[in-house]
């Protein structure tokens, strides 16, 4: 599902496919230097400005149509997706800072699993320690050893086999072939699981692995937004998070998310740092899908039967034409802290909380 698994003849020809390949980034190497190859934008729907013509004369395109709710976004609505949302600036600058901020430092940390656990176990700080230009080191009495993730959380080996050193004390330790820049495996983060842990390699939860609630005030947001997709007295629990991360080139392929008990409750979507294409398709890949851009502090809702289509990011965009983070740099430069600046220029963070049972 992530970045670019090779795929087979089948999946290239369908819909979903070929909308991905439309909107992939590719290079033409011209003469002087590698040129993002131009894409066609035309199709794809821009709830921004939809938002701020609606909000100035009332008028909407066909197909779209909007409800209203507790809080000051406008919700609009796809009459070809029932039960779908899609919320444009839905969380506040100062609400995306904090949500960013915790994506980078406390979301990837043990017991929540990330990507590189399958290879290096859980590792602490990942993000301090790319700050402080730290390298990885492993520990000598795993040298050597290849100790799989499985058997990590089938005997509960919970100790680091991988450390954060100074790459000076590292490099003195005679470890250089075993030195991994934390920078690199920041660049190369592209998901964590918050609350019930989902486990990629089986695609469902497994509720004996350690982990902690999903912190309430993210429990909260997500309760409020989820309200527009459901009944009124229903209330949304969120049990499960996924975090993913996304660098210039980085994908999501299309899926549908399937492990969840009751679809009638949303899966709750925000999006975060550089604007990104997001796809939403049919309930099967036969079907086009409909493109449409996702900003920073935008929330999408799928419920219903709009949890039974395929959906997929196959585009980011850090050019400063187009990631439209402005606002979000202001509100980062006065924190005084280039780090997170660097990181939202780059990157995409989008965080899906969904209720499980
Ligand atoms: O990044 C996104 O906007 C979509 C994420 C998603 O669909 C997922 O993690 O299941
Ligand atoms: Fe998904």
């Amino acid at each position: 599902m992530y970045g670019s698994n090779p795929s087979t003849d089948d999946e290239e020809r369908t819909a979903f496919r070929k909308a991905e390949k439309n909107y992939k980034l590719y290079y033409d190497n011209t003469r002087k230097k590698k040129q993002p190859r131009p894409v066609d934008l035309s199709e794809v729907i821009d709830f921004k400005s939809i938002s701020e013509s609606y909000r100035q004369n009332g008028e909407l395109p066909s197909g779209i149509f909007a409800i209203q709710c507790d809080f000051d976004s406008v919700v609009f609505c796809l009459e070809s997706h029932p039960g779908f949302y899609f919320i444009p600036g839905a969380l506040t600058v100062e609400e995306q800072c904090r949500w960013i901020k915790e994506s980078l430092t406390s979301f990837p940390q043990p017991p929540n699993r990330t990507n590189h656990n399958a290879i290096y176990g859980p590792l602490q700080d990942l993000f301090a320690a790319a700050k402080d230009n730290k390298a990885l080191i492993q520990e000598d009495k795993y040298r050597g050893t290849n100790i799989s993730e499985v058997e990590i959380i089938q005997n509960d080996i919970n100790i680091p086999k991988w450390n954060f050193l100074d790459q000076s004390g590292a490099l003195s330790r005679g470890a250089t072939s075993k030195l991994v820049p934390a920078s690199v495996l920041l660049r190369k983060l592209r998901w964590s699981t918050l609350g019930l842990q989902f486990v990629w390699s089986k695609r469902n939860y497994n509720i004996s692995l350690p982990h902690n609630k999903i912190p309430d005030a993210l429990c909260l947001l997500a309760e409020r937004m989820a309200a527009a997709a459901l009944p009124s007295g229903e209330v949304f629990q969120a049990e499960a998070a996924i975090v993913n991360y996304f660098g210039l080139g980085d994908t999501l392929g299309g899926h549908v998310d399937d492990m969840e008990k009751d679809w009638s409750k949303p899966i709750v979507s925000m999006s975060l740092c550089c604007k990104g294409i997001f796809l939403i398709g049919g309930k099967s890949r036969d079907v086009p899908p409909v493109a449409m851009f996702v900003r920073s502090g935008d929330v999408i809702l799928m419920a219903g039967q709009a949890r039974e289509c395929f959906h997929g990011v196959p585009r980011i965009f850090t050019d400063k034409e187009h990631a439209d983070i402005s606002s979000l740099e202001l509100q980062f430069s006065d924190e005084d802290d280039s780090a997170f600046l660097e990181y939202i220029r780059t990157s995409r963070i989008n965080i899906n909380i969904r209720q499980v049972f």
